[in-house]
């Protein structure tokens, strides 16, 4: 079995729709379908697009094999034999544009646009979704415990409670492109290049007749700079006070002691103590670690009360997003070929904030050349060239249309990149590093209250006055107004 072709990791409907689409001859025909999301999530201002790399990987490794014919083959015995041999030779020749990884993202603005045959532009919604949906949401989560520790080392310990092996991986990337330092993930650390880094666990004091004879074995077995685990006994008592005997016995071999682990307990009164007593030793370079169930509100709430806290081991909360699992994003037609030429299309809907914005769109960020700040993010349709131009532009909220401005001195930055031109990998791939640094330096374009964690301002999505009106008449034409 070959676990790594992700072909079929594909919803049946999208293969019932593509043989429909060879059984009416309509295959060929292009669409346009838009990848946003609605909400943001975990109440924050914005999220962290994530989820590029794997998606580039996955197009470009689309192949139907002999197993998953056979197995379509199986699953239907009406698929016939030609359109079975059509699938052989599949490939993706489409173009696809995307916003860069770490790029701060909105509700509702097109974060990723695949204009391709439709019958190819359907089979790969399903693992486009599921890439981007939860690297996006990790990211975000990261992003968030970043902005209450941004001076602090953050470490990714999630894998044993991530939704398995591919989510604790491409989760620790997401972690570490939104800001965290590292990850105990070794195979995240070989495949990513993400530093990693690693204490013990409690198994190796219980597995030792004494906790003093644990620190010591440890330290003297493993390189310069060891991190000891202090609260399987009792913190205060034992666990610093051995720490503090092992970092003295490192000192006189010429080696330092880097760090004790806090693991339970009162983490602000634990730490606080521990940090007197490792002063009051001459041991005050010796940092503390905390872990134990750790997200962005614990740790804001520790610092609150004056926690003595140097780095953060963050799992479970984080890997799993566990206070909103899932990010709602979609992926919808905008528009379809019709004799040639694109036919803008439009999804009503009862709740006016899901009716979806017809065409074929771009998306730009409104940077105000004084400040160099983000002011909205507008969306036109591709041909309107004012905006290129600089021309004034109006910008007004969707849901809101009376609430308008006009702006003049800006800069439009396109956000949509192209990726896959007619098929052809078209996209210099930032390195990891390099997109951890953009995704800082995007935050810089953001004034604080956008960013902040509870709360936030809300930055706007605008549509240009003719994709406004485009919209309105779409409506009025599907509900007969
Ligand atoms: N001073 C504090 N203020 C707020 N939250 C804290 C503080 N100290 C610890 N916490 C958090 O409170 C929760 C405590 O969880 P829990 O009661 O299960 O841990 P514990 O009993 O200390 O440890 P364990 O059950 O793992 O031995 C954790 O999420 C922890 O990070
Ligand atoms: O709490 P999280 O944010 O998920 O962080 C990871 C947790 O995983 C480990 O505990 P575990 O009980 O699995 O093993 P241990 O014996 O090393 O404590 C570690 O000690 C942390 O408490
Ligand atoms: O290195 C650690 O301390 C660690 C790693 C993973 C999970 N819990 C702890």
């Amino acid at each position: 079995m070959d676990y790594e072709n992700l072909t079929l990791h594909t919803d049946k409907y999208q293969i019932n729709m593509m043989y429909a689409h060879w059984v009416k001859g309509s295959l060929d025909e292009k669409a346009v379908f838009e990848v946003y999301f609605r909400n943001l999530p975990f109440g924050n201002g914005y999220a962290v697009f994530a989820g590029l790399e794997r998606i580039v990987h996955y197009i470009q490794s689309l192949k139907f094999g002999k197993e998953e014919i056979d197995f379509l083959r199986q699953q239907e015995e009406n698929y016939s034999e030609e359109f079975l041999e059509l699938l052989q030779g599949f490939r993706f020749t489409g173009n696809l544009s995307a916003v860069p990884e770490g790029t701060l993202v909105f509700p509702n603005e097109p974060l990723i646009r695949v204009e391709a045959r439709v019958f190819e532009a359907q089979l790969i919604e399903t693992a486009i979704l599921n890439f981007m949906n939860y690297q996006t949401l990790i990211a975000t989560k990261a992003s968030r415990i970043k902005q209450v520790a941004p001076n602090d080392v953050l470490m990714e310990f999630g894998t044993r409670r991530a939704q398995e092996a591919d989510a604790a991986i491409w989760g620790a990337r997401a972690a570490y492109l939104a800001g965290f330092h590292a990850t105990s993930n070794m195979r995240a650390g070989m495949l990513f290049g993400i530093p990693t880094k690693g204490t013990h666990a409690h198994a190796w004091v219980q597995g030792h007749e004494t906790e003093e004879e644990a620190f010591r074995k440890y330290a003297e077995a493993l390189p310069d700079g060891v991190t000891l685990l202090v609260d399987t006994y009792d913190t205060l008592k034992s666990g610093v006070p051995n720490a503090i005997k092992t970092g003295r016995m490192l000192e006189g071999m010429g080696k330092k002691l880097n760090a004790i682990r806090l693991d339970s307990g009162d983490l602000a009164y634990l730490s606080q103590e521990a940090r007197k007593m490792l002063d009051k030793a001459g041991l005050d370079y010796v940092k503390i670690v905390a872990s134990n169930d750790l997200d962005e509100n614990v740790i804001f709430n520790l610092k609150a009360q004056e926690a003595k806290i140097d780095m953060w081991g963050i799992g479970t909360q984080l890997i799993t997003a566990a206070d909103q699992p899932s990010l709602g994003g979609v992926y919808k037609l905008v528009a379809r070929e019709d004799h040639g030429h694109y036919e803008p299309v439009i999804k009503i809907s009862g709740n006016p904030e899901k009716v979806t914005n017809p065409g074929f769109k771009e998306v730009y960020r409104i940077i105000d050349k004084s400040t160099g700040k983000a002011q909205a993010d507008y969306l036109t349709l591709r041909h309107e060239e004012n905006i290129k131009r600089g021309e004034r532009i109006k910008l007004f909220d969707p849901v809101h249309p009376y609430i308008h401005k006009f702006v003049e001195d800006y800069e439009a930055v396109s956000l949509l990149q192209p990726i896959f031109v007619g098929g052809k990998f078209m996209y210099s791939m930032p390195s990891l590093d390099e997109i951890k640094q953009y995704h800082r330096q995007q935050l810089h374009h953001f004034w604080p209250q956008y960013l902040r964690k509870l709360n936030p301002e809300i930055y706007r999505v605008n549509l240009s006055v003719e994709l406004w009106e485009l919209k309105m008449s779409l409506i009025r034409k599907h509900t007969g107004q």
